[in-house]
């Protein structure tokens, strides 16, 4: 059985920021599912490069069949791992249907991160992230977030109805989110 944390918050709040620190420093094997989206879109001949990068465009989530084999193929590859922190996913119903069917009974789900982080402060990161992405722009930005507010925010408060959510304000400077995102993996891995 994987030990499974899933990273959530809306684009900008420093998923792969903190994802990336507690993988140095925890252990956890970090799999950012837009990070393996984007090297799918890249690896030459997928069938899904544009598809994938349509969705990026327009802020709209991928259908789950690939991103959950993206990321089914990367925790075999890293088998040895502690756990895996899925950064991103699941951002939708069909995301969290998909990776039941495909994920149930292989995977220990053992919380859900939440970075929560005002909206305008997410959107001006983003703008000044610097790694070229091609979504990140006004205009794609004005999707990503109407995305996550109709699609990605109702799944983090399914998973709230039953106690898996841990929210931390990552409105703070990293040092402070990170000390904060290290208590809550502390207290879960003591049980
Ligand atoms: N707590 C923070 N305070 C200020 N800037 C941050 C913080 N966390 C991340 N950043 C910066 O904001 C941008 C988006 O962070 P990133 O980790 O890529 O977020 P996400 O994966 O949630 O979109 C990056 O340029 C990153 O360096
Ligand atoms: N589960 C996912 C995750 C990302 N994506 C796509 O990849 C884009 C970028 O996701 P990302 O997680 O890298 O973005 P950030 O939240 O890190 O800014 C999303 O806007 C979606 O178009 C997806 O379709 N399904
Ligand atoms: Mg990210």
């Amino acid at each position: 059985m994987y030990n499974v944390v899933f990273v959530l918050g809306p684009p900008g709040s420093g998923k792969g920021t903190i994802c990336s620190k507690i993988q140095q420093n925890l252990g956890y094997v970090h799999l950012s599912a837009g990070d393996l989206l984007r090297a799918e879109r890249e690896r030459a001949g997928s069938q899904f490069g544009a598809l994938i990068e349509n969705h990026i465009k327009n802020g709209s989530i991928v259908p789950v069949e690939i991103t959950c084999s993206l990321l089914e193929n990367a925790m075999i590859a890293s088998k040895d791992a502690n756990g895996f922190l899925i950064d991103g996913f699941p951002r939708n119903e069909d995301n969290l249907e998909g990776w039941k069917k495909q994920m149930g009974g292989k995977v220990n789900e053992q919380f859900v991160l939440f970075l929560s982080c005002p909206v305008d402060v997410c959107i001006d990161r983003c703008l000044h992230r610097g790694q070229g992405r091609t979504d990140d722009n006004v205009e794609s930005l004005k999707k990503r977030v109407e995305t996550y507010n109709q699609q990605t925010f109702p799944i983090i408060e399914l998973f709230e109805k039953v106690g898996m959510v841990r929210e931390v304000n990552s409105e703070r400077p990293v040092t402070e989110v990170y000390d904060d995102v290290v208590k809550v993996f502390a207290t879960a891995n003591q049980k």
